[in-house]
């Protein structure tokens, strides 16, 4: 049942980080805009992503470091304790703390600005509001947003392990952590929270399909992580699961390994950390005149996050485009920009593409990825950091970084890489991909000695002398 009809300028959906700056750009614009949120306020970010992952793996590292301090002749005699009520106590009580600080941003937004309940199209500006087989409200638009963000991707298989089955909601609201976790998916979730739960004390196994790890696309970098991962926790890559299923209590897993046995193992939980998938289906898109891809997802253009020439646009992980925080910020300014000022429609700000991951050694990926480069078009250029001075200095010298530079101009194409330190050296790669410096440029800018950033100038000196030599 509809109960009433409100008005606006702007209809955003989703109160997401790409929304909330959707919200403000629209404001900003001198428009009306409603903010619709169908889930709780504090974003997905602060409330099961980047920050409680974040918080998790800062305990796991504070553990590994105590039990690592013997090579230096550092000794910490008797037992390193890790109380599971505790760790996940301090995830909890931070990880609210940021949700509070967003929440009390929502808070001040008018409440006639808000309006609480799921969206669906009714068609391309008009959209009902509500929870299921509550009371509906009518909003009619003259533009959408859509920022409806993203949710973890099950295969259905998984369903067999019934409530053993988490996500990663579920881990950040564990009140103490389990004595064994499977884990599927080597992506960055996957990877992330594995490495930390199995610093934590977890027994872990990490089951992957196709040999992937992480976002990297560099054989050779990918190689080297997967060695790096394998040495510490088990990992397989391109597991041959057998028989998954349920024993009381406990998930039953058996797969196959290198030599071809087979090995069953059970476990507390099987977190699924398979991929994440774009919050479009239930919103009713196909009563819009959109053109979909395969995924459901409008087709967008990425410079103005417009659909077609529609008055709908796009933001943040529920375009599948790049699905990182600072994305999602960059599409809602834009998206919020450009739904105020439509018909005219402008490119929004797109930097230099930087993703990192929050491994040990940290994964890190700038500009053009090695799968999306032209063979022969690009010469890369390499370092260990197992003999790089700094790094050794600090017993953290694992790591092999690529960095790619084109042929013809001299300049940074990307970089991937394992190793440490990543996210710092990621933003100087990711500034030289933005300004467009060439190798030569980078190598004329300071080096401090001992720092890590040396290493990147060995692999930047073997880039500059592969161009000399092509
Ligand atoms: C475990 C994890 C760790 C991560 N770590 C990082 C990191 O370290 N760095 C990084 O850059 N990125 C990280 N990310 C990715 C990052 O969190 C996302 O890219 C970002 O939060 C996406 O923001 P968004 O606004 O698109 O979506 P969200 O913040 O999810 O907002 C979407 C909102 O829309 C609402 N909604 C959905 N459908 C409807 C509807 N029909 N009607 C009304 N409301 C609706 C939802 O309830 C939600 O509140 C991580 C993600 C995860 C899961
Ligand atoms: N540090 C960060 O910036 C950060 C951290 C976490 C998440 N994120 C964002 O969230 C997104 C989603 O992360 P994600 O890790 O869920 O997805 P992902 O796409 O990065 O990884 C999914 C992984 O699951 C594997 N997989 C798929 N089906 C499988 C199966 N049946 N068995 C075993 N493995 C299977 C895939 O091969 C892949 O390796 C990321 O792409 C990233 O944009 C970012």
């Amino acid at each position: 049942m509809t109960n009433q009809i409100i008005t606006t300028d702007v209809a955003i959906i989703g109160a997401g980080t790409a929304g909330l700056a959707a919200y403000r750009a629209a404001i900003a614009n001198g428009k009306r805009a409603l903010l619709i949120e169908g889930g709780p306020y504090g974003t997905t970010c602060a409330r099961v992503g980047c920050m409680p992952s974040k918080l998790l793996i800062a305990a796991a590292e504070a553990a590994h470091e105590a039990r690592h301090t013997a090579a230096f002749g550092v000794h910490i005699d008797g037992e390193i304790r890790i109380d599971g009520r505790e760790v996940m106590d301090r995830v909890k009580r931070e990880r609210d703390r940021f949700v509070g600080f967003v929440v009390k941003s929502v808070d001040g937004i008018p409440a006639e600005h808000k309006l609480a309940g799921f969206a669906r199209f009714v068609d391309n500006t008009t959209l009902q509001v509500g929870f299921d087989g509550g009371e509906q409200t009518l909003v009619q638009a003259t533009r959408v947003v859509i920022a409806s963000g993203s949710s973890p991707a099950i295969p259905e298989p998984f369903k067999v392990f019934g409530d053993r089955l988490v996500v990663n909601d579920d881990v950040f609201n564990w009140d103490t952590l389990p004595h064994s976790v499977a884990v599927f998916g080597p992506g960055v979730i996957g990877l992330e929270l594995g490495q930390a739960l199995s610093r934590l004390g977890v027994k872990v196994r990490l089951f992957g399909v196709r040999g992937g790890v992480g976002p990297l696309t560099d054989p050779q970098v990918r190689d080297y992580a997967k060695s790096v991962f394998q040495s510490e926790f088990a990992f397989n890559p391109d597991a041959q699961i057998e028989h998954m299923g349920r024993n009381g209590d406990k998930a039953v897993i058996t797969f196959r390994v290198a030599n071809g046995e087979s090995v069953t193992e059970t476990f507390d939980y099987v977190l699924a950390a398979t991929g994440r998938t774009p919050n479009v289906r239930g919103l009713g898109l196909e009563n819009t005149g959109l053109a979909l891809d395969e995924r459901g997802v409008p087709l967008f253009n990425a410079d103005t996050t417009q659909c077609g020439t529609s008055p709908i646009f796009i933001a943040g992980d529920a375009n599948n485009f790049l699905p990182l925080l600072h994305e999602a910020a960059d599409e809602g300014k834009t998206a919020g920009t450009n739904a105020a000022t439509w018909p005219q429609v402008n490119p929004g700000l797109r930097r230099a593409t930087i993703a990192v991951v929050f491994s040990d050694p940290q994964i890190a990926m700038v500009g053009k990825r090695f799968a999306d480069l032209i063979p022969g078009s690009f010469v890369t250029g390499e370092v260990s950091f197992e003999d790089q001075g700094r790094s050794r200095v600090m017993l953290r010298n694992k790591g092999l970084m690529h960095v790619y530079a084109d042929r013809q101009t001299g300049r940074l194409l990307g970089a991937e890489w394992i190793g440490p330190r990543a996210e710092n050296i990621a933003h100087l790669l990711a500034w030289a991909v933005q300004q467009q410096l060439t190798i030569a440029q980078m190598l004329d800018m300071p080096f401090y000695h001992p720092v890590v950033e040396e290493g990147l100038r060995t692999a930047l000196r073997d880039v500059a002398a592969k161009l000399t030599t092509n």
